[in-house]
């Protein structure tokens, strides 16, 4: 197996999220995740890839102070100038949602069942932007509109709307925060497929308008290059391979990618011969 060199940025300001080394174990002392490096600086794109199993969730979850009880991190993970591993919550809840914002797979991880779409919205602004009453209603439906809802969903249950519009609502609540960096963990994956490319576009847009990092996890390596400059591409819990998705998409070295991209090629070639 060859040792990828870890992607740095590649200008010299300090990366907003700097991984190295990061290994995550069970209680029972068990690997699950190993040697995940990179880093992340301001308005950059990496891709994090690899199938079911392969760590990319528990990369994210690391990276947040996130992980399940009973797991352990080990290694480095700053983000936003804090240690990350082995910090106590408390610390941690400063960086969460200003440093860093999450988009996970099922929007419901994000809400709550019982509260108003718009109140869980207005939640993180008035906490970051201090607003209370008419400012902040008006900042909640400003929000909606940026992720393109109507303002009646303020007043709906989570129930009441639909997958995609819970996604979008998942996604203002993150940045409601104005986080430096989005971490977005396989964030169209639970949708309906014609709301898929809708939600990713709309993604894509709002990450390169506020001028965000992005950490993109997706099993998908099509997705992937569609938004992410650079990729890590991890098979059980290790870095196989990183670099510019340019690169990689065009020349994979290590055998794991090459299977990744041939699957996408010929996922390709076979739609080609279906279209009329
Ligand atoms: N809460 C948990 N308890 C025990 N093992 C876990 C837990 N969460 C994940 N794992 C294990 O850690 C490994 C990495 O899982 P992870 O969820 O990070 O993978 P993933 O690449 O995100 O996959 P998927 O695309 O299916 O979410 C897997 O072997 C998984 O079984």
């Amino acid at each position: 197996m060859t040792t990828p060199e870890p992607p740095g940025p590649p200008s010299a300001a300090e990366p907003l999220l700097d991984v190295e080394d990061l290994a995550v174990r069970r209680a029972d002392g068990h690997e699950l995740l190993r040697g995940v490096s990179f880093a992340l600086g301001p308005g950059e794109r990496l891709g994090l890839i690899g199938e079911s199993g392969s760590g990319k969730s528990l990369t994210a979850l690391a990276v947040m102070g996130l992980l399940p009880a009973g797991m352990t991190a080990h290694g480095s993970v700053t983000l936003g100038g804090t240690q990350v591993v082995g910090a106590q919550d408390r610390k941690l809840d400063r960086v969460r949602g200003r440093a860093a914002g999450v988009v996970f797979q099922e929007p419901l991880t994000a809400l709550d069942p019982l509260m108003r779409a718009g109140r869980q919205i207005a939640g993180p602004i008035r906490r970051r932007r201090g607003l209370r009453g008419k400012p902040l209603r008006a900042a909640v439906l400003d929000a909606l509109s940026e992720v393109r809802l109507p303002e009646r969903v303020a007043r709906a249950y989570p129930h009441e709307i639909s997958g995609g519009q819970r996604q979008r609502v998942a996604i203002a609540m993150a940045l409601a925060s104005e986080p430096e960096v989005l971490i977005a963990d396989e964030p169209t994956t639970a949708l309906d497929v014609t709301v898929q490319a809708e939600v990713l576009a709309l993604l894509d847009g709002l990450v390169a308008g506020r001028g965000m990092a992005l950490l993109f996890i997706s099993h998908d390596l099509a997705v992937v290059a569609g938004v992410a400059d650079r990729v890590v591409v991890l098979k059980d819990g290790s870095m196989v391979e990183s670099g510019r998705t340019r690169d990689i998409v065009r020349e994979p070295r290590h055998p794991y990618t090459r299977s990744l991209v041939d699957s996408a090629w010929a996922l390709e070639g076979e739609l080609d011969r279906l279209a009329p």
